[in-house]
């Protein structure tokens, strides 16, 4: 297990390594200099040492010496300390900045099956906490450990050389210390593992009713919300201070355990000394080891602790790295002129393998024609656009674009002849033109005003202080969700692919801002291959033709009229969803005697 677990650490940091190569002169000066930097402090020992034992004989000539060498070493000691952090923070900088691209670009390219099942937290997480992980660990932790064990393994041999009994007997009184510090220490680690705990789940709650902070109010759950509050916080509050009771007690032991060493040292090398076994120098010299020893053995089970924490966070990083990216074959196509825009044929369907969503589904949505695909929330509407757009692999059947199969198709050249408007509106931080040209190259101001006309929010954009210029966003303006709808249709009208997917927006809009939509909709339909997810009643009565799914099947195709003389599936759907949606105006432009009739009892 711990071998295993060792591997696997030693794996992922294996992985950082092709991000290192490109700096490796600087990896490899921080290596000499992390080298260097414990032999000028092992050679600064033996300097003391010198100085000591010149000073108490009298040796003026060894004393000036030392006194040089000592000047010497303090001089290299501070140029290797500004080099050294000079060069790890070079190479760690550089390093986590390839890594980022790397990551973003991966992540880019990964299929919609992938990231539309994971919590866009996890990416946001692994791509922060994770890389300022590995570049703390670059920057310190990685040569720290080198470091200690160098200048460790030589103490250990030159206090040897010097005195094993003395040596034997300070290993003996480090060990049993740092057994006492491990001991004392240990609950320390549940209590503050525990804390963190606590804290992690007040910032969740804290973020999560802020989150909801509409909900929160308008269904008065304040209280409720304060109350679980505070038995987090009280939590908190016992945790901190159990400890804190520990690091007071830890504080006090930590004087003893500190000094215990070195009072029994001097005991036995005082008494080394007085019976000329052992300079004086010497056994300064050797306080100094026993202190880079007790410095380096009580930081080293940290630093191995980060080097573990690191290699689980690296590992955790690098399999988004492992996961597979979209297909990139495929070509684009020669396309025939009187080839149906979109083809199904017998296609079928699963997300997870097992429960088809789609089922032997086939039809054909000729160049110029609307289709408008109906039926109730979960029969696979938005799975058929899905498919089209190349976001998932349709299992059976084949999907053709202007009579090509998709899968000739690249994705990028397939997406290129299609333009979505989802429901879900996704402006991205940037001004208002950027959003609306969505970088397309080489786009002029004029042609973004004309798609905007066209989308009925060219006024509203102009009557900002910044115009077109306006960011959106985070920081940026803030924007009803009809301006936000007309400013994707403004997109998609700048795009100008041959082929509309449109999702019609579900959720009401007053009445002002639903026809400046809707123009912008009828407009930007002139002319194009439209497949429209439909939920408004003039937009399946407009269509072409009408495609009825029910879980996964289609049940029925025809036009409106065709649908209704058929009392099936499509009047069911036109009595319950459509009519109830449609406005008094719209009813009565459709010739409709809405007016209000007393009922009679006959
Ligand atoms: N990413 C997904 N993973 C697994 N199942 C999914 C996924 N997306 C949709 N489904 C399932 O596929 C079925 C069809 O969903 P789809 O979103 O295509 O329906 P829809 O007709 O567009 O519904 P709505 O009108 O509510 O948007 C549903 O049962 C849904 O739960």
């Amino acid at each position: 297990m711990a071998t295993s677990s060792r591997k696997s650490a030693f794996h992922a940091m294996r992985r950082l390594l092709p991000f290192l190569r490109p700096y490796r002169f600087w990896v490899v000066l921080k290596l000499l200099i992390t080298v260097a930097t414990a032999a000028n402090d092992i050679f600064m020992v033996y300097v003391i040492n010198v100085l000591v034992n010149s000073s108490l004989s009298g040796n003026k000539e060894e004393l000036l010496q030392a006194i040089f060498l000592m000047a010497a070493s303090v001089a290299a000691g501070f140029v290797m300390g500004f080099a050294g952090v000079y060069a790890s923070g070079r190479f760690s900088a550089y390093a986590v900045r390839d890594m980022k691209h790397t990551f973003s670009d991966h992540i880019d390219k990964l299929p919609v099956s992938y990231t539309e099942t994971r919590h866009t937290g996890d990416f946001s997480s692994r791509m922060t906490t994770g890389v300022n992980a590995i570049e703390n660990f670059l920057n310190g932790d990685f040569t720290s450990i080198l470091f200690h064990i160098f200048r460790i393994s030589v103490c250990i041999v030159l206090m040897l050389v010097m005195n094993w009994q003395l040596t034997l007997l300070c290993m003996v009184i480090i060990a049993l210390t740092g057994m006492l510090t491990g001991f004392i220490n240990r609950p320390l680690f549940e209590y503050s593992s525990k804390l963190q705990q606590s804290l992690a789940k007040t910032n969740a709650d804290v973020q999560d009713a802020i989150g909801g902070i509409h909900i929160v109010k308008s269904y008065g759950l304040v209280q409720t919300l304060y109350r679980k509050f505070n038995t987090l916080l009280e939590q908190v509050l016992a945790n901190s201070l159990a400890i804190e009771k520990r690091s007071a007690a830890l504080g006090a032991v930590s004087v003893f355990v500190n000094m215990a060493p070195f009072l029994l040292f001097f005991l036995f090398g005082g008494y080394l000394v007085i019976n000329d076994q052992l300079s004086v120098g010497a056994l300064l010299a050797f306080a100094q080891f026993i202190n880079y020893l007790v410095s380096g053995l009580s930081d080293l089970p940290n630093q191995w602790s980060h080097y573990k924490t690191t290699a689980g966070v690296a590992e955790h990083l690098f399999e988004l790295l492992d996961e597979k990216t979209e297909r990139t074959d495929g070509g684009k196509p020669v396309v025939s002129p009187s080839a149906p825009a979109l083809a199904f044929a017998h296609v079928s369907f699963s997300y997870d393998g097992r429960k088809r969503v789609l089922e032997d589904v086939s039809f054909s949505l000729p160049q110029g024609k609307t289709v408008a695909l109906v039926g109730s929330s979960g029969s696979g509407k938005s799975t058929v656009f899905k498919l089209i757009a190349g976001f998932y692999e349709h299992e059976e059947g084949t999907v053709k674009l202007f009579g090509e199969s998709l899968s000739d198709w690249s994705l990028t050249a397939a997406r290129t002849a299609i333009a979505l408007v989802s429901q879900e509106t996704f402006l991205y931080p940037g001004s208002i033109a950027e959003n609306i040209a969505c970088g397309k190259d080489g786009i002029g101001m004029d042609e973004i005003a004309r798609a905007a006309k066209l989308a009925n929010i060219d006024d509203f954009i102009r009557s900002l202080p910044e115009g077109y210029h306006t960011h959106v966003g985070e920081r940026g303006v803030r924007l009803s969700g009809g301006q936000r709808q007309r400013i994707s249709i403004a997109r998609a009208i700048l795009k100008d692919a041959p082929i509309l997917l449109l999702d019609e927006a579900t959720s009401a809009l007053d009445s002002d801002s639903e026809r400046l939509v809707q123009e912008a909709i009828n407009r930007m339909m002139k002319e194009k291959t439209v497949l429209v997810v439909a939920h408004r009643l003039s937009t399946v009565i407009e269509a072409d033709e009408i495609i009825v799914l029910d879980n996964g099947r289609i049940v029925e195709n025809g036009t409106h009229t065709e649908l209704l003389s058929r009392n099936g599936a499509y009047k069911r759907l036109y009595n319950n969803q459509f009519v109830q949606q449609e406005s008094p105006m719209e009813r009565l432009e459709r010739g409709e005697d809405i007016r209000w009739r007393p009922a009679i009892n006959h």
